[in-house]
C-alpha cells in the first residue's frame, strides 16, 4: 500500500487552504451528529484538490466549512492564510445544482454579484462579456435559465464565479446529476479553465474515476465522523483528457485511490 497521510509544513510550501484538527458537531433537539473529528490538510495555491470519502463522512460540511456557510466548532481553517469568519468573494462556491437566478438572464445572472457589491463598472461588464464567450455562452447570453440545457447552466454557473476572481473554488459533486457525456464534456472544460486560471479548486466527488481523471491529489476521509484518511498524490501528465483513462498508468492510481477508501 503507498498511500500515506501527508504532513506538508506550511511554511515550505504555499498554502491556499490550511485545515488543522477541524471538527464539527451537528445538534439538534433529540440527535446530536458528529460530521467531522480532526481533519488536517494543507492545499497548496493553484492545486486541484480532489475530497472522497463515504456517504456521509462529512464532505459537504467541509465544503461549508470552507465555504464559510457552517461554522466549524473545533480547529482552525485559514484561506489565503486569513481565518474563514463567513462567505466572501475569494471563494467561488459551485454545487450540484448550479444557483442561477430564474428571473435573471444569462449575462444579468454573471453581473449579478459585482452590481450587488456596487461594483458593476463598464470594464466589468466587459469582462462578463468575455467570460461568456469562454464558457461558450455568448450566443446565449439575453437567454433565461430555463432556455439552456443542464451543461449550459453549469457553465453559466461558472461565469457568475469567475467574475468574482475566487482564488479557491469550492464544488460539491458538481457533475454529479449529469448525463455521462455532459459530464466528461463539463470535465474537460474545467480541466482547460484550471489550466488556464490555476485557481486553487477543491472538488467533492463520489467518483474514484472523476478524482483520478481531475486531481493533483485526493485526500480520502474515514467513514463518519469523517477523518484524513489518505492523502494520495495523482502522479499522472498533464494536461489531461478523458480518454486517458484506461491507460496504465490511469488505472493502476484509481486502484491505489480505491484500495485506501476500502482500507
Ligand atoms: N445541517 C445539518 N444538521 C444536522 N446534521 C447534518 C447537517 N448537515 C449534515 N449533517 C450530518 O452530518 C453528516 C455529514 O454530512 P455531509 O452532507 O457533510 O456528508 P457527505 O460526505 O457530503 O455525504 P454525501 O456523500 O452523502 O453527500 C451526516 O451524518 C449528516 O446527516
Amino acid at each position: 500500500m503507498n498511500a500515506v497521510v501527508e504532513e506538508r509544513p506550511i511554511t515550505e510550501r504555499p498554502s491556499a487552504v490550511r485545515l488543522r484538527d477541524v471538527g464539527k458537531t451537528f445538534r439538534g433537539r433529540r440527535r446530536r451528529t458528529p460530521a467531522l473529528e480532526g481533519v488536517s490538510l494543507d492545499i497548496e495555491a493553484g492545486e486541484f484538490l480532489c475530497l472522497l470519502g463515504p456517504s456521509g463522512c462529512g464532505k459537504s460540511t467541509l465544503l461549508g466549512i470552507l465555504a464559510g456557510f457552517v461554522p466549524a466548532d473545533a480547529g482552525e481553517v485559514l484561506v489565503g492564510g486569513r481565518p474563514v469568519a463567513g462567505p466572501g468573494p475569494d471563494r467561488g462556491v459551485l454545487f450540484q445544482t448550479p444557483t442561477l437566478f430564474p428571473w435573471l438572464t444569462t449575462r444579468q445572472n454573471v453581473l449579478y454579484g459585482p452590481k450587488a457589491r456596487g461594483a458593476l463598472t463598464p470594464e466589468v461588464a466587459e469582462e462578463a462579456d468575455a467570460l461568456l464567450e469562454t464558457v461558450g455562452l455568448a450566443d446565449f447570453r439575453d437567454a433565461y435559465p430555463h432556455e439552456l440545457s443542464g451543461g449550459m447552466r453549469h457553465r453559466a454557473a461558472f461565469a457568475r464565479v469567475l467574475i468574482n476572481h475566487p482564488s479557491v473554488l469550492l464544488m460539491d459533486e458538481p457533475f454529479g446529476a449529469l448525463d455521462a457525456i455532459t459530464r466528461a464534456g463539463m470535465q474537460r472544460f474545467l480541466l482547460e479553465l484550471w489550466q488556464r486560471h490555476r485557481m486553487t479548486i477543491v472538488f467533492v466527488t463520489h467518483d474514484v474515476e472523476e478524482a483520478t481523471l481531475l486531481g493533483d491529489r485526493v485526500a480520502v476521509l474515514s467513514g463518519r465522523p469523517g477523518r484524513t484518511k489518505a492523502v494520495v498524490d495523482i502522479p499522472l501528465k498533464r494536461p489531461r483528457v478523458y480518454e486517458d483513462n484506461e491507460t496504465l498508468e490511469f488505472v493502476t492510481a484509481k486502484r491505489r485511490i480505491r484500495e485506501v477508501l476500502e482500507q
